[in-house]
């Protein structure tokens, strides 16, 4: 049976909040299975620390540091199994004996480190009990053991098969031993390599590093809001980005994996849905650009590049370390904490040449190292940013000045650097009516597109064919291309291309009429796929699914855009985002939102039989092939409830009130069936335009919105209004959208023009793939 391991890092075991979710990722797993675990939140932090008081003999210090640990590792314990549990007890004794320790002189460094992960293992395995799952708990420097700084691969393998198939096996990250059994830890983030390693001891088939971000992305996305997050990374730059000190992966992460098939992914406990970032063979990927920074390192010039040395030191650092070949002389960038070990391991034959330093290092496609280098430098230098250093090598660029960098800087060198290269791949869905026109104007708008950002089409879908090419689809013969070589395709074939995409940014654009392909979104968003979409059953869709959809947009800071589907390419849901967005307040939204009800309300009068008109509307091929789609008034009910939404109004569809332009013993059988009972259909509206000319009025299918009255007004029905009303005076087929706010409050803003059509919808599909590929380039 195949095993993997699963890695939860620090960050994934902060708080007992924290732990309850862990456990709940641990019950999807198999007995076998291995979880490597860190020491919770930053006890390792505070475990340094309290070495460093005890070696700088500050007694006040450590039991200062000794109370901090007893009171989170306390209240940890206490609330996942009370103060009365095994494990509390083991910690109580455990924390005397280091103190005692530190009282008589007599505490050892990693020995005194390796608790933070001793208490972590111990914790969940006993947590996971609780939750009637079988698992136990390693010390792995019973597991992992080591010899003049060299694993003993072999001797580890037999010993790792003392973890157990019967139950889940939860191991000490962090630490090992040497060969007389003392502690040794495997450097600072080291259980990430813990975890590569165990994945080779017991050839597992994938080692998945569960942290607090999605995956690995271009840039800290803690620092950087607009950080991009990869699926894929080639083992080649993940390793760059490790050496360089990022901490996303340990630098030693890869190394278990050389010539292994163990998949390696990077993912989030704190949304475990998500896919994370796969790390991958190195033609598997394209090359990405990232930008990491580098805080307090010393830089040493070699006398001569000796790499056996360079080899040695990384060893007995648990370091890897990245020379810099500069004009003949080989450069060292070494964290300043092992400056010292460094310069007592080279003495003359290093020179130190800078100390202390910070900045930042791009990591990119091979060949554009320089360039990069040289505009990382001008927009630095606009920052008043004094480079002590700055050089790029095959893979990397690294600038070096005296201040860690701010995020604002960071923001603008991710911007200039990173955000203009990430390519956006374009999937579009429904190539019916409108979807040709859009692929006929996708070519004249790519030049400007490509001003912006690398757009490149991927995808294109019917119902249940495609046409799915991750390298991109000529666009010059994408129609004839999709008539010659379709094939048949699931939702999931069609999710999982998605899910595979090696793509900075993607986006579905949805131009089908389709309900049940709305219901992939959440799936696209689980994807971070964007989304534009014409179709309007998302935006409709029952309260609770349509906010559960935006939440996980926002929490992945995904885009929706939907312009075109209320008043096709009439941007009427951009003028009421841009009114609230400058402050504005929405009180009433009013008008006629559909064509055809446009069409039929503007050519009606009482000399004719409304039934006729009906018909020759569909002749025309103005109304839906059964036009009671459009009498029902359901559509127009959709758009207001979309732009109810758009106000923040948590309205269903229901809450807003609908009556049909039809007489309700029409909408059974078919339309043939219902042109048999016109009669009715006539009789019903010919009264209700009697009623209103007696008033001096006319009838028009109005959408009406009042947030001012209590409850909101919402209906969607005929209404007679005077002739001379916006809604009466409109063009015959046109929409009108008439806005009141506390700005436009006696004097509406109003909005009017064709509210549907093959090129209008299809430019409205193109405003909104601008607007995306505009943001997406900020
Ligand atoms: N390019 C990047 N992608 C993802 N995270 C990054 C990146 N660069 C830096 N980080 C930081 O790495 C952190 C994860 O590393 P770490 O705190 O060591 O996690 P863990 O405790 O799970 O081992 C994230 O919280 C993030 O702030
Ligand atoms: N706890 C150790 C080892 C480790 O890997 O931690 P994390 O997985 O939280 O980075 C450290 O802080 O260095």
């Amino acid at each position: 049976m195949t095993k993997q391991v699963y890695k939860f890092g620090g960050s994934s075991l902060s708080s007992a909040k924290r732990y309850h979710a862990v456990a709940n990722i641990c019950q999807q797993l198999a007995y076998g299975d291995a979880i490597v675990v860190s020491a919770a939140g930053k006890t390792t932090d505070t475990l340094v620390r309290l070495w460093s008081c005890y070696h700088n003999q500050d007694h006040k210090g450590v039991g200062e540091v000794i109370a901090l640990l007893k009171d989170h590792q306390c209240a940890l314990v206490s609330e996942l199994l009370g103060d009365k549990s095994e494990v509390y007890a083991h910690f109580i004794d455990d924390i005397n004996a280091i103190s005692q320790r530190a009282g008589c002189a007599e505490l050892e460094q990693a020995w005194l480190l390796a608790h933070g992960e001793l208490w972590s293992a111990r914790l969940l395995a006993h947590y996971l009990n609780k939750q009637g799952v079988a698992a136990t708990h390693f010390d792995s420097r019973k597991l992992f053991v080591v010899a003049q700084n060299n694993l003993k691969h072999q001797e580890n393998t037999a010993r790792c098969q003392a973890l157990k198939s019967d139950q889940l096996n939860v191991v000490t990250g962090f630490i090992a031993s040497d060969e007389v059994g003392n502690t040794v830890t495997l450097g600072r983030n080291g259980s990430d390599y813990s975890a590569t390693l165990l994945g080779k001891y017991i050839n597992a088939s994938s080692v998945t590093i569960w942290t607090d971000t999605q995956g690995v992305y271009s840039t800290d996305p803690r620092k950087v809001e607009k950080a991009v997050k990869y699926n894929k990374i080639s083992q080649q730059q993940a390793q760059q980005l490790a050496r360089l000190g990022n901490p996303v992966l340990h630098a030693k992460t890869l190394t278990p994996l050389k010539d292994s098939d163990i998949k390696l992914v990077v993912r989030s406990s704190y949304d475990s849905h998500s896919d994370g970032t796969q790390v991958v063979a190195n033609e598997q990927a394209k090359a990405k650009r990232f930008l990491t920074t580098l805080a307090s390192v010393d830089v040493f010039q070699l006398t001569h590049n000796n790499k056996d040395s360079i080899r040695e030191l990384s060893i007995i650092l648990q370091h890897p370390l990245q020379p810099l070949e500069v004009e003949g002389n080989t450069l060292l960038l070494v964290p300043s904490q092992f400056g010292e070990q460094v310069a007592s391991y080279y003495l003359q034959d290093a020179v130190l040449i800078e100390s202390n330093v910070s900045g930042v290092a791009i990591v990119s496609e091979a060949g554009s190292e320089s360039q990069l280098l040289e505009s990382a430098k001008a927009l630095l230098e606009k920052q008043s940013m004094t480079l002590r250093g700055a050089w790029s090598q095959n893979g990397f660029a690294i600038l070096l000045g005296d201040q860690l960098l701010e995020s604002d800087t960071l923001s603008l060198l991710h911007e200039e650097l990173i955000t203009a290269k990430q390519e956006l791949a374009v999937i579009v869905a429904g190539i019916g009516n409108v979807g040709e026109v859009f692929l006929s104007q996708l070519n004249d708008q790519l030049a400007r597109l490509n001003t912006l950002l690398p757009v490149k089409l991927v995808g294109l879908l019917r119902s249940s064919t495609s046409l799915l090419n991750g390298q991109g689809i000529e666009l010059a013969t994408a129609s004839a291309n999709f008539k010659n070589n379709a094939k048949a395709s699931s939702p999931e074939q069609i999710i999982e291309f998605i899910k595979e995409l090696d793509y900075g940014h993607k986006v579905v654009i949805d131009i089908t009429a389709s309900e049940s392909f709305s219901k992939l979104y959440p799936e696209f968003a689980l994807h971070d796929c964007h989304i534009i979409s014409a179709n309007k059953y998302a935006g409709t869709a029952e309260l609770n699914w349509y906010e559960n959809l935006r939440r996980l947009q926002t929490e992945k800071n995904l885009l929706w855009r939907y312009n075109t589907s209320v008043g096709a390419g009439l941007p009427i849901n951009f003028a009421l985002k841009d009114l609230q967005n400058s402050g504005d307040k929405i009180t009433k939204i009013s008008g006629v939102f559909s064509g055809t009800l446009s069409w039929l309300g503007a050519n009606y009068s009482l000399d004719k039989k409304f039934s006729d008109l009906v018909e020759q509307a569909r002749e025309l091929g103005f109304t839906e092939p059964d036009p009671r789609e459009d009498l029902s008034g359901r559509d127009v009910q959709r758009k207001l409830l979309i732009l109810a939404r758009e106000l923040g109004l948590s309205l269903e569809l229901d809450d807003i009130e609908l009556s049909a332009w039809m007489p309700n013993e029409l909408a059974e059988g078919s339309w043939q069936d219902a042109l048999a009972k016109r009669e009715l259909l006539d009789t019903f509206v010919e009264e209700l335009a009697l009623d209103a000319q007696r008033e001096g009025n006319t009838l028009r299918y109005v959408a009406e919105l009042d947030t001012t009255t209590s409850p909101i007004t919402a209906k969607v029905g005929l209404k007679a209004v005077a002739p001379s009303a916006a809604v009466a005076t409109l063009t015959p087929g046109d929409n009108i959208f008439v806005i009141n706010s506390v700005w436009y409050a006696d004097n509406a803003l109003i909005i009017q023009g064709p509210g549907a059509g093959r090129e209008v919808t299809a430019a409205g599909v193109h405003s909104d793939l601008y607007w995306l590929c505009h943001k997406l380039s900020e």
